[in-house]
């Protein structure tokens, strides 16, 4: 065994929204690996709880030493064996004794130690020699709903995919051209826009949600043709965030529209055929396997119906959104289910039944590159992580490194 475990450290640092999350070191006789945990805003209520009530600095004063003493002396590479014991610590369904993001975020530096300890990288170590796919990266453009200020659009991200880009250069820097042409077109609508962003880097424009989508169309048609390849837009509505229960309605505040569940049915699948959309995340609440199931039945041959707040990385409830039919791609969010074990349980069962894996940053982040390795190595052949700031370009970058090291890559295949 070249990766026993000698020294486990962890601390609290900075995420992107300028609040603290954790960040660990596992350190091998050998190697060494860090890693830091993600937070969302628009959190699905099924996630596990990320950290324990005393928050970061509980984790730092009371969880430390109790990891470290069970950790240090196994092997890094027995990855299932160290989750499991994290999971014991904790004790709890939801982790929420020491919080999913402490054991996400020890889960991850055990495996970065281990791929070091043998001198592989970690996308190799965890993946093998006959992993070759680049996945596209679905890069976001403009922000609303939970990611923004008020005045936004409901529609939480509007992304684009670069379907048609030959290399990760090709895509990455086809995704930043779209992001530019679009605070040309934003400022067109609006003469008062500022430039501002939103927690994920795309603009928060005050416009409306139709108003929008015409603009993110037309840029990914002139930039497209520019280009000379196809670049097609989707969306992440997350509309968990603006479904009234009570009323049994989506309100659409910033259009001033209220939408029951067959109405929403009935737009959603408008705005695929209008627009072309390749990607839909989230366009009913995270309780409604049915609607979902709806709207995929109509449009799944041309559209992926992607669940995150749905499916939470939750293996379980994935293998009820597959008895029902309810969509036909997953995020996958390593801090929603709390280790990398459940995580890539998950990607498997996704695989085995057609269901695309999406791995995805959160809406607070870090430099931490963990996910563009995770990426590569499940096989997925998108990436959903932003275009453009500090802690997005860190996936990017990465995995243009990534794609530069490999012998003989393509970009995965889409369909
Ligand atoms: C990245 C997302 O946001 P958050 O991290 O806030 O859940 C998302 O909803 O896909
Ligand atoms: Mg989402």
């Amino acid at each position: 065994m070249d990766s026993v475990i000698e020294d486990v450290r962890v601390r609290k640092i900075l995420d992107s929204r300028g609040n603290p999350t954790v960040e660990v070191d596992i350190i091998t006789w050998n190697g060494f690996g860090r890693a830091a945990a993600p937070s969302g805003a628009s959190t699905g209520s099924r996630e596990v709880v990320s950290f324990p009530e005393g928050g970061v600095s509980q984790v730092i004063t009371d969880v430390e030493d109790l990891i470290s003493s069970e950790l240090i002396g196994m092997a890094a590479e027995d990855i299932e064996d160290i989750d499991e014991v994290l999971k014991e610590i904790d004790g709890t369904d939801n982790l929420s004794a020491i919080g999913g993001n402490t054991t996400v975020a020890v889960s991850m530096a055990a495996a970065k130690a281990a791929a070091m300890s043998y001198n592989l990288p970690l996308y190799n170590f965890l993946g093998g020699n006959f992993i070759k796919e680049i996945p596209y990266p679905l890069g976001n453009m403009m922000n609303g709903g939970a990611h923004a200020g008020s005045n936004a659009p409901d529609i939480q991200e509007f992304l684009v995919v670069p379907i048609g880009a030959n290399d990760m250069v090709e895509a990455v820097f086809a995704n930043v051209e779209i992001h530019k042409r679009l605070k040309e077109l934003i400022t067109k609508k609006d003469p008062n826009f500022t430039g501002g962003k939103g927690d994920e880097g795309g603009w928060i424009p005050n416009i409306t949600n139709d108003q929008a989508l015409e603009i993110q169309a037309q840029a990914c048609e002139e930039v497209g043709d520019e280009l000379g390849f196809i670049i097609k837009p989707g969306l992440d509505m997350a509309s968990s965030e603006f479904w009234n229960s009570e009323e049994g309605k989506y309100v659409y505040g910033q259009d001033g529209i209220k939408r029951d569940i067959g109405d929403q049915v009935d737009y959603v699948k408008d705005l695929i055929d209008t627009y072309h959309m390749f990607y839909v995340e989230d366009p009913f609440d995270e309780r409604d396997f049915e609607g979902f199931a709806e709207l995929t039945a109509k449009v799944a041959k041309k559209c992926h119906i992607c669940g995150d707040d749905l499916f939470v990385t939750n293996s379980e409830l994935l293998a009820y959104g597959i008895e029902e039919k309810a969509a036909n791609a997953i995020i996958i969010k390593p801090n929603q289910i709390g280790t990398l074990t459940d995580t890539y349980e998950t990607v498997k069962l996704a695989k085995e039944n057609d269901i695309m894996p999406i791995v995805s940053h959160r809406s607070g982040e870090t430099c931490d590159e963990t996910i563009a390795h995770l990426a590569v190595a499940f096989g997925a052949p998108m990436i959903k992580t932003g275009a453009i700031g500090g802690e997005r370009i860190a996936k990017l970058n990465e995995l243009i490194r990534i794609e530069e090291e490999m012998s003989n890559p393509r970009m995965a295949n889409l369909f």
